[in-house]
């Protein structure tokens, strides 16, 4: 990302931000409440799009492609950079259906021998096979917030992604269930990039490389998660982590 800005239609929300995220590294975006960590990070899957009045500028690219452009068709950005929301939001369709979705709108897959195989798969990557194996027709939406949460990335996983956004994935669940994303996360990065946003510095230093710090829009520090934490270079920074502001 290069000289990024963000406007919600004349308020800007995020001012000339550069940041290179690197493959199968995990990078968390921290700050205040209404710095644009969120804003940021929907601008990779071009997930503001949907929003009205919002427009993003600057140069934006994955693997040397620009993302942005009138030639970029969204559906197939969005399966390579998935995302995973705050609230878990599964489909109102079973379990099977919830990972097989997008494997079968995108043409990954046709055959059922196929796919079955894409969601076994993507279910053991997330964790959650053993706990729902004996129930894939059962509704995604009647398992628990942390099994659903491990659903949603199940269903992002299950198109091959090259990258995971998580707005604040564990804010909606308990402190097992958010060991067992944290866990997950880790395990994920062998095979994936993350790009996570949370309100936690602890979850921060846990699970990412590297931490960037966002402050009124502006990226004020990026730096290896334990330099930020324990020798920050910049003021703000410091006054963040130290709970004197946010
Ligand atoms: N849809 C929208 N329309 C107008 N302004 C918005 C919209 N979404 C966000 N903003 C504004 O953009 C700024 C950044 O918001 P954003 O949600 O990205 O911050 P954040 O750091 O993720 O906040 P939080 O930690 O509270 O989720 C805020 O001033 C917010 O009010």
């Amino acid at each position: 990302m290069r000289n990024v800005n963000v406007l919600y239609g004349e308020t800007q929300a995020i001012h000339s931000v550069s940041l290179d995220i690197g493959c199968n590294e995990v990078v968390a975006m921290i700050g205040p409440s209404g710095c644009g960590k969120s804003t940021f990070l929907r601008c990779l899957n071009r997930m503001n799009d949907t929003i009205e009045g919002c427009r993003v500028e600057g140069e934006l690219s994955l693997d040397g492609e620009p993302i942005y452009g009138p030639k970029v068709d969204v559906v197939p950005l969005r399966a390579r950079v998935g995302m995973v929301f705050q609230k878990p939001n599964p489909f109102p369709k079973s379990i099977y259906e919830n990972v097989a979705y997008g494997p079968k709108i995108h043409g990954i897959a046709s055959r059922r021998a196929e796919l079955d195989e894409i969601v076994e798969n993507s279910l053991h990557r997330a964790g959650l096979w053993n706990e729902v194996k004996d129930r894939l027709n059962k509704p995604g939406t009647g398992l628990s917030g942390g099994q659903q949460q491990r659903l949603c990335i199940a269903r992002a996983i299950a198109v091959s992604p090259e990258v995971i956004l998580m707005d604040e994935p564990c804010s909606a669940l308990d402190p097992i269930a958010t060991a067992r994303i944290e866990e997950l996360i880790d395990e994920l990065k062998e095979n994936y990039t993350i790009a996570i946003v949370t309100h936690s510095m602890q979850q921060a230093a846990r699970v990412s490389q590297r931490t960037a710090y966002f402050h009124l829009g502006h990226l004020v520090e990026v730096n290896d998660t334990e330099t930020v934490f324990t020798n920050p270079e910049h003021e703000l920074t410091e006054a963040y982590i130290t709970g004197r502001f946010g």
